[in-house]
């Protein structure tokens, strides 16, 4: 499959949640270490053939916006009252620039595997409009007072997920004529005489709507959950000069360290580990030290990058643990703020970072003050 950015997506995060309960709209309660909209929103921005997300989101929700504005292929616009109103608002936010296709998604979905959005895609190259489902396997039944009533036959009949995928201009020409109470736009685009293909979708893809649905949810995760560790080592000698650049803090001394880059190795050390954790080689892969381009660089390019395919691969920092070995300079008055410039980098909270040192009482190249050496432990865990 090509990876080119070929799509949007629209994922529609305002409605108030109230099937659910629990006294804050479902899509801001917490999932794992996150929001339920924080999973659905990186299951799209982290898809390599997303381009951009339009999040629509209720008026009195439209402050919790800002952190996502951030972004720039981020866009954030107010919904309406109804479902259909809200996308027809997420597909206005995209006329100006149209894409070639569009995935419409519920926030209230946000464990959507990434397969699941890959066969919408892939429908989309020869289909005008495709959506996942899942067939129903359990006997039909009505139900009339408190008993069964009739019989239903259940074959050919699908349970519908998101996203719904179709080509730009015909659902935004469907919406346009849309009735307002659709309950979604397969049903609009349906109405407008486009043709929707039935894509394989996914169990995990569940709609969280009742209360019980958080704790699927979480089991979901828990089965779900991927953790990567990686170490990283790295060695820097000491040459003429006054200080030394350690997790991007600049520490006097009475020599500094040799390097092709700022020679920053308690940075590079956690680099690599993140790399490794990644099974992405290490910073000579990415950054050739035969590159003049990185001579002089500083490192924080290296760990921003790390951080980066942390987050398109779909996994965030869990917690970072560097020992620096040295004799000196002093690294304990500086750990605080080498921890926190590192979280910083990272967008992780500071107390996920520890940076320790230690001698290596007199012994070895550190011990005779040839230089520093810096060994990093990373875990990262799936989002
Ligand atoms: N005016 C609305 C109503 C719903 N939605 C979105 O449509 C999706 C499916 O709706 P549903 O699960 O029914 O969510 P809520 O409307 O929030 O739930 P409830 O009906 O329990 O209030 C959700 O992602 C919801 O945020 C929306 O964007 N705008
Ligand atoms: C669009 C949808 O997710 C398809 O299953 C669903 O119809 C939306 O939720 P609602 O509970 O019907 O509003």
């Amino acid at each position: 499959m090509n990876d080119q950015p070929t799509a949007a997506a629209v994922i529609v995060a305002a409605g108030r949640g109230t099937r659910a309960g629990g006294g804050l709209p479902k899509q801001w309660r917490s999932l794992g270490a996150t929001t339920v909209a924080a999973h659905a929103i990186a299951a799209f921005r982290h898809h390599p053939r997303i381009g951009r997300v339009v999040l629509v989101l209720h008026p009195d929700d439209m402050g919790l916006a800002a952190g996502w504005l951030a972004h720039p292929d981020m866009m954030v616009v107010e919904g309406g009252a109804t479902r259909a109103a809200s996308v027809r608002s997420g597909l206005q936010a995209l006329e100006a620039d149209a894409p070639f296709s569009v995935l419409i998604h519920d926030v209230a979905r946000p464990l959507v595997p990434r397969a699941v959005i890959d066969r919408v895609i892939e429908a989309l190259s020869t289909a005008e409009g495709a959506a996942p489902a899942v067939p129903v396997v359990d006997a039909l039944w009505v139900g009339t007072e408190g008993r069964v009533s009739d019989t239903r036959e259940r074959a050919g009949l699908w349970r519908a997920q998101t996203p719904q995928g179709f080509r730009f201009a015909a659902i935004r020409d469907a919406h346009a004529l849309a009735d307002p109470d659709a309950p979604d736009d397969v049903a609009v685009a349906r109405a407008a005489g486009v043709d929707v293909s039935i894509v394989e979708g996914d169990e995990r893809n569940l709609k969280i709507t009742g209360p019980a649905d958080f704790a699927r949810a979480e089991a979901i995760l828990r089965a779900e959950m991927d953790i990567r560790m990686g170490n990283g080592f790295d060695v820097h000698a000491f040459t003429e000069g006054d200080g030394v650049t350690l997790c991007g803090i600049e520490v006097a001394h009475d020599r500094a360290l040799l390097g092709h880059s700022d020679a920053d190795v308690g940075m590079h050390a956690v680099t690599d580990a993140i790399y490794g954790a990644l099974a992405e080689g290490d910073i000579g892969r990415h950054f050739p030290p035969s590159d003049p381009e990185w001579k002089g660089a500083a490192s924080d390019i290296f760990l921003r990058h790390a951080g980066k395919l942390t987050q398109a691969r779909g996994y965030r920092v869990g917690n970072i643990d560097l020992t620096l070995i040295c004799e000196a300079p002093k690294i304990g008055p500086h750990a605080d703020a080498m921890a926190a410039n590192l979280a910083d980098i990272l967008g992780i909270a500071p107390d996920r970072v520890s940076v320790k040192a230690t001698t290596s009482e007199g012994l070895g190249f550190p011990g005779r003050k040839e230089g520093i050496a810096a060994m990093a432990t990373v875990t990262l865990i799936s989002e």
